[in-house]
């Protein structure tokens, strides 16, 4: 019996992504670089050649900068700290949250983070099938979809692992088609004749509503890329925790909305537009289709990993059901495959406009919680807990401010609250979301992050005041 048990914790130990727990500290042997290496699967998607574009052509160039600059500094300080909390406990925001949001309340996280990345993997994918389909308009749709849906299915199949030496390998082949791109575009006469800072469009001037506009359009995404590092941060060596939590935290940033960003800015500006689908094959022809399934894949790849990891924590946490990592991998391919091929992605915009919202307000609840509520007022003791037996289902300290600003925050994201609030509502929604989870930890006291310390804080009422110590039990992360 001891050797089936001995051997079963073998397999789940090979095939494990600890998914449920904390990475335990003899497997946290990623260096920094490694660790930035893969976010940078993210970072170097052509979506963000896309925002500058967009941004640039409808907004003028340097509002298009400074809301970039912007983005870097908010998501790069939201992202190190999540980076940071994560290598320092072992844990992706799913399980982090368990303490501070309840078991179940993390669930509700970790479902609606789970159908961000889904869509998400399907919005990425359908760029590259219109990239492929229009350079050959003979192959179907369907199965450049059933194709490139299915292909990053065994490319997930090994985890972590496997997702590093993916991105390290095409990283090398992405700068030089990003290099070729850029030399080929700046030998193309541009079509705007100053420098590509000062374009602006007729009527548009710099600050006012055409940045915050700007702005808004940052927002849809910037609370995604400050949390997703926390899937990979974990892994990181603790020798490395706090000069790889900076990097983890800032470099992405500094590559999407600067580096893609601003080469957006550029290729929109010089090139007439605002459509790196059409503007990359333009350039390369089939190079720039090979360029596009490159990032796509870069892409998608990180996509499915962490939904995959935030379903499994969802399953097990409410189903208790743990089919493995792998089995989720599948199920998220197929759901974004049937997403593209059902055509609704199109219909997904309040959706996308909602969970941009959410994702910045769980961020800041969560730099809220580890920095003010226990590190600053010491409500409760610093670190995290995952496991359901101690944890409560619901904790109001994350669950009403998520709830009630991300729904105010959506209201006004979606253009109910006026031109102002439409742009800035993840900005006020996570602010807003800050200042109520002081206020609720406060009111309960920290009474519903740990079972064992409320029984210990209900007894201490009945007993004389002596010492401050009680609920230490996640101290030590
Ligand atoms: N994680 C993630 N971040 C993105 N940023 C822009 N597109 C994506 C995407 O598909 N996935």
């Amino acid at each position: 019996m001891k050797a089936v048990q001995t051997a079963d914790v073998e397999v789940t130990k090979t095939v494990d992504d600890y998914s449920f727990d904390r990475v335990p500290e003899e497997k946290r042997n990623m260096g920094w670089f490694s660790v930035t290496n893969i976010t940078f699967g993210i970072a170097t998607a052509i979506f963000y050649f896309q925002m500058g574009s967009v941004m640039a052509l409808q907004f003028g160039a340097i509002n298009a900068i400074i809301s970039a600059i912007y983005a870097i500094i908010v998501a790069g300080i939201l992202g190190t700290v999540i980076s940071y909390l994560s290598a320092k406990s072992g844990m992706n925001v799913n399980l982090m949250s368990r303490s501070g949001f309840g078991y179940i309340g993390a669930s509700l996280t970790s479902l609606i983070y789970a159908s961000n990345f889904i869509m998400y993997c399907a919005f990425e994918g359908m760029i590259l099938v219109a990239a492929v389909h229009a350079f050959f308009p003979s192959i179907p749709v369907w199965l450049l979809i059933i194709v490139f849906g299915t292909i990053i299915i065994p490319l997930n199949w090994f985890g972590i692992k496997q997702l590093d030496k993916l991105q390290k390998w095409s990283l090398p082949i992405f700068a030089i088609f990003l290099i070729v791109t850029i030399i080929v575009a700046w030998n193309k006469t541009s079509l705007y004749e100053g420098s590509f800072w000062t374009y602006m469009p007729e009527g548009v001037q710099i600050g006012g509503s055409a940045l915050l506009l700007c702005i808004g359009m940052q927002h849809g995404i910037m609370g995604l890329t400050a949390l997703l590092g926390s899937d990979y941060a974990r892994f990181l060596k603790p020798k490395d925790l706090k000069l790889g939590s900076v990097m983890i935290g800032f470099i992405p940033q500094i590559f999407c909305f600067g580096v893609m960003g601003g080469l957006g800015i550029w290729f929109g500006v010089r090139l007439g537009e605002s459509n790196p689908g059409v503007y990359i094959v333009t350039l390369l022809g089939l190079g720039g289709v090979l360029f596009t399934l490159l990032t796509q894949l870069r892409i998608n790849v990180t996509n499915i990993y962490s939904a995959s990891l935030s379903l499994s924590n969802f399953f097990e946490n409410v189903f208790h059901f743990k089919p493995g990592r792998r089995f989720w991998v599948v199920v998220a391919g197929v759901v974004s495959m049937g997403l593209m091929l059902g055509g609704i992605l199109d219909h997904l915009s309040a959706a996308m406009t909602f969970q941009g919202v959410f994702l910045m307000t769980w961020a800041a609840i969560l730099v809220t919680d580890a920095l003010v509520v226990k590190k600053l007022m010491k409500i409760v003791p610093e670190g995290y807990e995952a496991k359901q037996e101690k944890l409560f289902k619901w904790n109001p300290v994350g669950v009403a401010p998520l709830v009630i600003a991300s729904i105010l925050g959506t209201i006004a994201a979606l253009g109910y609250m006026g031109t102002f609030l439409q742009s800035t509502a993840s900005f006020f929604a996570a602010v807003l979301a800050s200042i109520l989870t002081v206020i609720v930890a406060k009111a309960t006291n920290g009474q519903y992050y740990y079972k064992e310390s409320a029984v210990r804080k209900a007894k201490k009422e009945k007993e004389p005041r002596s010492s401050n110590s009680e609920g230490r039990e996640a101290e030590s992360y």
